[in-house]
């Protein structure tokens, strides 16, 4: 597979997502990091979004919620080339049913090269990386070769 490179600009969007049992763990990161978070473009998922704006104080662009399409809205932006960090503090001890569209979700971010964050010890890494910098340079997989070979 080919990479084409794709410079970042400086503010960045930023997809933040959780499940019920994390979204705690979500907004306690989250009030940590708003001095660099708020100079970025947030947008979440429905009711973490509207959990976050309330604890936090954060302006969250608020998409549907997971289990009504939400997740795969961000999925979409994702192929669109238009997040660039996801920080998805999904729960390893619940089944969801919408399982489907969190694997979806994992995937698509997987396809594209967007770095995911799943607990606040890779989302501390993810974010100094990520957003810190004024440019970040991020290789987007080109995928010409593999259409055209099927
Ligand atoms: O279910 C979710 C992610 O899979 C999150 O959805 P909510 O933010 O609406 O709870």
């Amino acid at each position: 597979m080919q990479f084409i490179s794709k410079t970042i600009p400086a503010s960045k969007r930023v997809a933040l997502v959780a499940h019920d049992n994390r979204k705690g763990d979500l907004i306690e990161w989250c009030s940590r990091h708003k001095p660099l978070l708020q100079q970025h473009r947030l947008l979440g998922t429905g009711t973490t979004g509207t959990r976050l704006e309330a604890a936090t104080g954060l302006e969250v662009e608020k998409l549907l919620s997971g289990p009504l399409g939400g997740d795969q809205q961000i999925g979409a932006q994702i192929a669109e080339g238009r997040i660039d960090l996801l920080v998805f503090f999904w729960d390893p001890f619940e089944p969801m049913p919408h399982d489907p569209d969190v694997k979806a979700l994992l995937r698509i971010a997987a396809v594209w090269n967007i770095p995911v964050a799943c607990n606040s010890a890779s989302a501390d890494m993810m974010i100094q990386s990520t957003l810190m910098g004024s440019d970040f340079d991020r290789p987007v997989p080109d995928y010409a070769g593999y259409l055209a070979g099927r």
